[in-house]
């Protein structure tokens, strides 16, 4: 899979895809995800403080990765982000998201507004999303907060506005894409749960060429993400001439374009919680 733009992504793995009840996999195998509702009402407030988080300073250029012998404007990572307590409350949190039960045919604005704030099913790809917007509902505080402490520390400018939450089984992953000119080229991705290796790869172009340097159509980086609360963020050339994306693999090894820790790492996947916050345009 070459460029694919990540809403085009999303609508091509939700084609299909049809609300159910799943069992929840981090904590008790018993919990089932609450019914669906029709509204999601959360708190209208405005302003939150910003979590504490283990980065001691602000991101900062001390922050910033690139494979061995290149460079890539602009990655910055930092294993430590989350404290144990907030990945816990953010899970406990997942727990009480509503399952969509979109019955009726619905077109595209009635199909954002139903999923909004509410966990989908993408059939083909297997995988859960939540999306909250802000410019649909106001974004639940846990959110918020999270959103306030990633312009705190620097990783914006602005407050993100645009959360997507995926949550993947052991072995799961997703398809190589970008994610798109609907934000601001910055995304930032906190992980909880397993570690998994995200991958780089130079963007094609619609006529399938490669837009920069021939011959870099295998992954140029990667970055391990830890499932300890970790932060990505990736923005300017890595957001626009790169696509992103994770293996479906039940293992995978760290290699010599990965970018935060050294080669022959083996990663066993287990299950695993991403949010990207972005900032829509
Ligand atoms: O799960 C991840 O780390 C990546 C998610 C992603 O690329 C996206 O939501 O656009
Ligand atoms: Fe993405």
């Amino acid at each position: 899979m070459n460029e694919i733009d990540f809403k085009k992504l999303l609508r091509q793995e939700r084609q299909n895809a049809r609300s159910r009840n799943q069992k929840h996999h981090f904590g008790s195998s018993e919990a089932v995800m609450h019914p669906a509702t029709d509204e999601v009402n959360y708190e209208t407030v405005v302003s939150y403080e910003p979590y504490e988080t283990l980065l001691a300073n602000q991101l900062s250029e001390s922050h910033r990765i690139h494979p061995p012998h290149s460079q890539i404007d602009l990655v910055y990572y930092t294993k430590n982000f989350l404290k144990d307590e907030t990945c816990n409350e953010i899970l406990d949190w997942l727990q009480t998201i509503p399952v969509v039960s979109n019955q009726r045919k619905l077109n595209e604005q009635e199909e954002s507004k139903e999923c909004n704030g509410k966990w989908t099913v993408l059939k083909h790809a297997r995988r859960k999303v939540a999306l909250f917007d802000a410019s649909i509902a106001p974004l639940p505080p846990i959110l918020s907060k999270l959103a306030v402490t990633l312009k705190h520390t620097n990783a914006f400018k602005e407050t993100p506005d645009h959360i997507l939450i995926n949550e993947y089984q052991k072995g799961m992953g997703i398809m190589s894409h970008t994610d798109g000119p609907a934000y601001n080229s910055r995304t930032a991705t906190i992980s909880i749960g397993g570690d998994v290796l995200f991958k780089l790869t130079k963007r094609r172009d619609q006529y399938n060429q490669l837009l920069l340097e021939e011959g870099c159509d295998k992954c140029v980086m990667e970055v391990l993400l830890h499932g300890c609360g970790s932060l990505i963020v990736f923005a300017n050339d890595a957001y626009l001439n790169h696509c992103h994306g994770i293996d479906e693999t039940f293992e995978e090894t760290t290699g010599k374009v990965t970018a935060n820790e050294k080669e022959g790492i083996l990663i066993k996947r287990t299950d695993r919680i991403s949010l990207t916050f972005r900032c829509k345009k």
